[in-house]
């Protein structure tokens, strides 16, 4: 929704917009808008693949962040191919940094995450798992996010169409200039 229209706009950036709520604080450097590349296989692929990735994190004064992730495979030269996986959802952070997350992917999948917020690692496994008939069989999890300074790596473990826990996806971002 364009903020215009609401009167209760989401914000990026500490300090502009809603004041965030005090449980967030751990969580306040991942707000703003991240981008870069990352590189991904499975099990079930002969071939990895490289891709590009923007996520956006934002809050409108209560206990959550809304988040948004979106990806495009590349080529070799780093140019993009075509959209690949995208997400969105709500990460719900407690006092102590305590995290619960609800993400939707547009292929059918819906994934609770439990968590945690420690210093600049963030940790969640999946809790449930729900998948529309025609999604394909995930049924487990995991994702790490690692911030250094402007500098984000995300990692995500998927088991899935009868394949163990495995690596999935890694890739490192650059915080986006606001
Ligand atoms: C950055 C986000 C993601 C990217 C770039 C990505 C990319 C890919 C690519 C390129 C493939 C090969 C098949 C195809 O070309 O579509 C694939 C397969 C797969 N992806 Fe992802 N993916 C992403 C997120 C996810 C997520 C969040 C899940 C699960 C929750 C997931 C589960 C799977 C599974 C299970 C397969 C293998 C399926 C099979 O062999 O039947 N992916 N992914």
């Amino acid at each position: 929704m364009d903020s215009a229209q609401t009167p209760f706009p989401d914000s990026q950036v500490a300090g502009v917009g809603p004041e965030p709520h005090p449980w967030i604080t751990p969580a306040l450097a991942l707000l703003g808008s991240w981008r870069g590349s990352g590189s991904g296989g499975y099990g079930t692929l002969a071939d990895g693949f490289s891709y590009a990735q923007e996520i956006n994190f934002s809050h409108d004064g209560r206990p959550f962040l809304r988040y948004e992730a979106r990806a495009w495979l590349t080529d070799a030269g780093g140019r993009p191919v075509r959209p690949s996986g995208r997400e969105s959802g709500w990460w719900r952070v407690g006092a102590d940094g305590y995290l619960e997350a609800v993400v939707a992917h547009p292929l059918g999948i819906v994934t609770t995450y439990v968590g945690r917020i420690s210093g600049n690692e963030i940790e969640m496994a999946s809790r449930d798992m729900a998948v529309t008939p025609r999604a394909k069989e995930v049924t487990a999890s995991r994702r790490r996010l690692t911030l250094h300074e402007d500098e984000l790596t995300v990692v995500q473990e998927v088991e899935a169409v009868g394949q163990p826990l495995q690596q999935h996806l890694s890739a490192r971002l650059r915080r986006l200039p606001v």
